[in-house]
């Protein structure tokens, strides 16, 4: 045994599903773990989390438990929030309120547009909350909102659940029928079927190209409701019709702004108070401004380097910051030497050993 090997380890606790993990090859991260003096324990979510700590960290993939909201979720839930709540020095990434609000899309949107992301010609299409089936009501909603046609319409839940992927675009006051509340309409933008995902890790982000929806223009107004899944259409091996331009239009390429990225992430960060997600931007065609259409709490990742480099790397500057809060001063009575937990920690990893 060398020396590192007995370096006492914190405790990272996480949860994700088992789906998530073997697409992450997260078996990879716990080495990554070991290497930086972490050690990677899952949570068991149906027992007192009590029992399992203490956790230094707890990093977690908890959308579709969230999005369920049925008895045993939310029990789940409401332990997972007892333990941070009697243990304010775990650090969790994310916290599970600004979870909550990139699950809602109206609200997500919403913090979008009260950004000074305006500033800068990043904008959030016009969008309008769509609650009730009376079509003539929602018409009129959509005018007041000044959702145009086409418009798109996407389920008020974002993530984490079969039908939340499940959207349509809608091109006249007959397809306003199948809007299928809750939802959120939102105008459509033209943008010559790129879409920008941009996957931010804490203070890293890198951005991945991938195949977008085609032009719809407002004289495609006789056009039926166009429904389609958002991961037939989007992913990296995606090759839908749907993304397919017309003979008659020019794939001309729209002209990303790594500053406008730059500016995206910083601001973003801070409004959501969220270290591990994804924002999907399109660049309109003609006026080159981007869009965010979504925001995605812990993506996919998928074409990230280094995805795990950089989330250990996370999990250290954000401790690192938290230990500098207010709350860390304030509970340790401004002892800045290990905290308990963190000794019970080390007391029980080396007992281990
Ligand atoms: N306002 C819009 N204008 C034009 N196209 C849009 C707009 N909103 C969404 N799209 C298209 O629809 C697709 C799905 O939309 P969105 O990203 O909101 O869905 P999602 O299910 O949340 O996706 P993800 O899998 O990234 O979570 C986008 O990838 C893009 O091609
Ligand atoms: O399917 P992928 O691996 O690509 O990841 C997708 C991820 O699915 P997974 O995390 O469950 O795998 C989705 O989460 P849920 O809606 O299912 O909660 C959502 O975050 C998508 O935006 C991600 O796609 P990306 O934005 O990265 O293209
Ligand atoms: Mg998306
Ligand atoms: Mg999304």
């Amino acid at each position: 045994m060398t020396e590192n090997d007995k370096r006492p380890s914190m405790v990272i606790g996480y949860w994700m599903s088992d789906r998530k993990s073997q697409k992450l090859n997260w078996i990879e991260f716990g080495k990554v773990c070991r290497q930086h003096g972490y050690e990677l324990v899952k949570l068991d979510l149906d027992k007192p989390l009590e029992n399992q700590g203490p956790f230094a960290v707890i990093l977690h993939k908890l959308t579709e438990i969230i999005a369920r909201n049925d008895e045993k979720a939310i029990q789940i839930i409401d332990r997972i929030e007892q333990y941070i709540k009697d243990h304010p020095k775990v650090l969790i990434i994310d916290p599970l309120d600004s979870v909550r609000t990139l699950l809602d899309r109206y609200k997500t949107y919403n913090v979008v547009l009260n950004t000074t992301l305006n500033n800068i010609d990043v904008f959030t299409p016009t969008f309008v909350e769509i609650l009730s089936t009376n079509v003539k009501d929602n018409i009129k909603k959509l005018k007041n909102a000044g959702v145009t046609f086409p418009f798109i319409c996407k389920p008020f839940v974002a993530q984490g659940t079969t039908y939340c992927h499940q959207m349509s675009v809608i091109f006249n006051e007959r397809g306003v029928a199948d809007c299928k509340p809750p939802c959120v309409a939102q105008s459509f933008i033209n943008h010559n079927a790129i879409l920008y995902k941009l996957y931010v890790v804490g203070d890293h982000y890198q951005m991945v190209e991938r195949p977008s929806l085609k032009n719809f223009y407002a004289s495609n107004d006789d056009r039926d409701t166009i429904t389609f899944d958002s991961h037939s259409v989007s992913k990296s091996d995606s090759s839908s019709e749907l993304s397919v331009l017309d003979p008659s239009e020019s794939a001309k390429r729209s002209s990303i702004d790594p500053i406008k990225l730059h500016s995206i992430v910083k601001t973003l960060g801070s409004y959501l108070n969220m270290s591990l997600y994804g924002v999907d931007v399109v660049v309109e065609n003609d006026t080159n401004r981007h869009a965010i259409i979504d925001i995605n709490a812990y993506p996919g990742y998928d074409g990230f380097p280094d995805f795990f480099g950089k989330l250990i790397d996370c999990v250290m500057s954000r401790r690192a910051q938290s230990v500098c809060s207010k709350a860390y001063f304030e509970d340790s009575g401004f002892d800045t030497s290990d905290s308990s937990d963190e000794k019970k920690s080390r007391a029980k990893l080396n007992s281990i050993n």
